[in-house]
């Protein structure tokens, strides 16, 4: 089937990539031309694994090309719609100027019988104003909604074999058009048994966003339990082990640690309490506010501690800031944890040298101020204090032996309890996880 995805970011330039490596004809359409050049070049513009693989194979079919021009969708048949839906400046609510710009660019390139597939994540309403929009533009064109559940670092898996779908359609004869369209573009993880959730727009929508409020909700409570914790003597990584052997409670989504980031959790809940404000039911998601302010107490904690840490002189002290990226396997600096206590530390004065594996183009990019390397061994160098804010598996692995001859002070805080405590501190190092003794 002849497809066209509309924005080539972190969603669109995966699933363009991925229905043309299953066999649709594919063209992505991104106003950046410099992203479409890249992709058209075979070069991935951002880290995530697997896609160059995916990239090169599906332009090598000739199943998949890129532009900068709305005009080429013409001829698809079914369109997606994966332009960002970021936090408005000055407000928690979308900014849905990107998508009311990508569908208006669509419409002189639509023809009658043609499908626009929603995937960016919208406000509970959006998708029913859109249908709207078509009709009175008289496109003949219908309108469903097909929310994406990828993560980053996992993003070609999550594509190909997702672990459900859901279709928001119109109702009557057009929710059996459209899902028969939707059906054929998701033929192969159908025949693989995908579970499938056929259901109106608003459901659609909500299913979404509801799906990362829970999981906000999952992390800001152990961390909420990790505070706990901290002023109590207990260890909520134990205490995470114990509650999630309950299968109704699971371990999942239970790591403690300075909290979620990223280019979703953190815009999608505040996007979703401002919308429940606009319904008139904001009291419903009153609890997401909770959840937004207990997952940013965790980086005043790490950036207290670290304070804490260097003592009176810590404008003459040095910090090596282990992980940029909001988490490992991704180069995503969006709304960051690690990016942010790096640079409120430099702003207190702190002379902190920042690395990461794939994310230091993009943190430069957005804080240009900071001092950043691709060596962690330059980054431990001289090091009173090291903190390890992303997972990464580079960090993970490092010998606390070894790299204790590199820093000054050896010291370092986990914010992400990802390091073995016990050996850390066999090996004389002052280990501060979060929530944990
Ligand atoms: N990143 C994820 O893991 C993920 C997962 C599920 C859902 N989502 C949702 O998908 C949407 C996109 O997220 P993203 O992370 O890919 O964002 P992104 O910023 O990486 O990509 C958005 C792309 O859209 C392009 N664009 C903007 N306006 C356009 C227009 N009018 N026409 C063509 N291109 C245009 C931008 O140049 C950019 O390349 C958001 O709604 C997000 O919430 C993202
Ligand atoms: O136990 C945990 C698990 C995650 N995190 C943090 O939570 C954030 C989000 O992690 P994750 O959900 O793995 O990353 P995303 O790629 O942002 O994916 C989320 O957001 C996407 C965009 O909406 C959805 O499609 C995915 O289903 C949803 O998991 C990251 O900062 C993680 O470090 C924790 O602090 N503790």
């Amino acid at each position: 089937m002849r497809l066209s995805v509309i924005g080539c970011g972190y969603l669109g330039a995966v699933h363009a990539a991925c229905m043309a490596e299953l066999g649709h004809e594919v063209v992505g359409i991104d106003l950046d031309e410099s992203k479409v050049r890249s992709l058209s070049e075979g070069v991935a513009p951002f880290y995530e694994p697997g896609l160059p693989e995916v990239l090169r194979s599906a332009l090598d079919s000739g199943r998949l090309r890129f532009s900068s021009d709305p005009a080429d969708a013409r001829g698809a048949r079914v369109h997606f719609i994966a332009v960002g839906t970021p936090q408005k400046s000055g407000s928690s609510a979308a900014d849905m100027t990107y998508v009311d710009s990508a569908i208006n660019a669509l419409i002189p390139a639509l023809s009658p019988g043609d499908l626009v597939v929603g995937k960016s994540t919208v406000p509970v309403g959006t998708a029913q104003r859109l249908s709207a929009t078509l009709r009175d533009a008289g496109t003949g064109a219908l309108l469903a909604w097909n929310p994406e559940f990828l993560r980053e670092g996992f993003a070609i898996q999550d594509t190909i074999s997702p672990d459900r779908l859901v279709y928001g359609l119109p109702a009557g004869i057009d929710g059996e058009t459209a899902r028969a369209l939707m059906d054929e573009v998701y033929a192969a993880a159908l025949a693989a048994g995908t579970p499938l959730v056929p259901t109106d727009y608003a459901t659609a929508e909500l299913v979404k966003v509801s799906a990362n409020a829970f999981l906000a909700t999952k992390i800001s409570f152990i961390n909420a339990m990790a505070e706990i914790a901290e002023v109590t003597g207990a260890d909520v990584t134990q205490l995470a082990d114990a509650i999630g052997h309950d299968v109704r409670i699971g371990r999942r989504f239970l790591n403690a640690g300075v909290g979620f980031g990223g280019g979703c959790l953190p815009k999608d809940i505040r996007a979703f309490s401002a919308r429940a404000d606009e319904l008139g039911v904001g009291h419903s998601l009153g609890f997401l506010k909770e959840m937004d302010a207990i997952n940013l107490r965790r980086r005043d904690r790490v950036v207290a501690l670290a304070l804490r840490e260097l003592g009176a002189e810590f404008p003459r002290k040095k910090v090596a800031a282990l992980g940029l990226a909001f988490k490992p396997n991704s180069d995503d600096v969006r709304d960051s944890p690690a990016l942010e206590i790096a640079t409120r530390l430099a702003a207190e004065g702190t002379s902190v040298t920042a690395t990461d594996p794939e994310a230091l183009r993009n943190a430069q990019r957005v804080q240009p101020q900071l001092t950043y390397t691709a060596s962690i061994d330059d980054a431990l160098r001289g090091a009173d204090l090291v903190i390890v804010a992303t997972e990464w598996v580079h960090f993970r692995e490092l010998d606390p032996v070894i790299v204790r001859e590199l820093v000054t002070t050896p010291t370092i805080i986990d914010a992400r309890n990802c390091l073995d405590a016990d050996r850390w501190r066999a090996a004389g190092w002052t280990y501060i996880g979060l929530g944990r003794p």
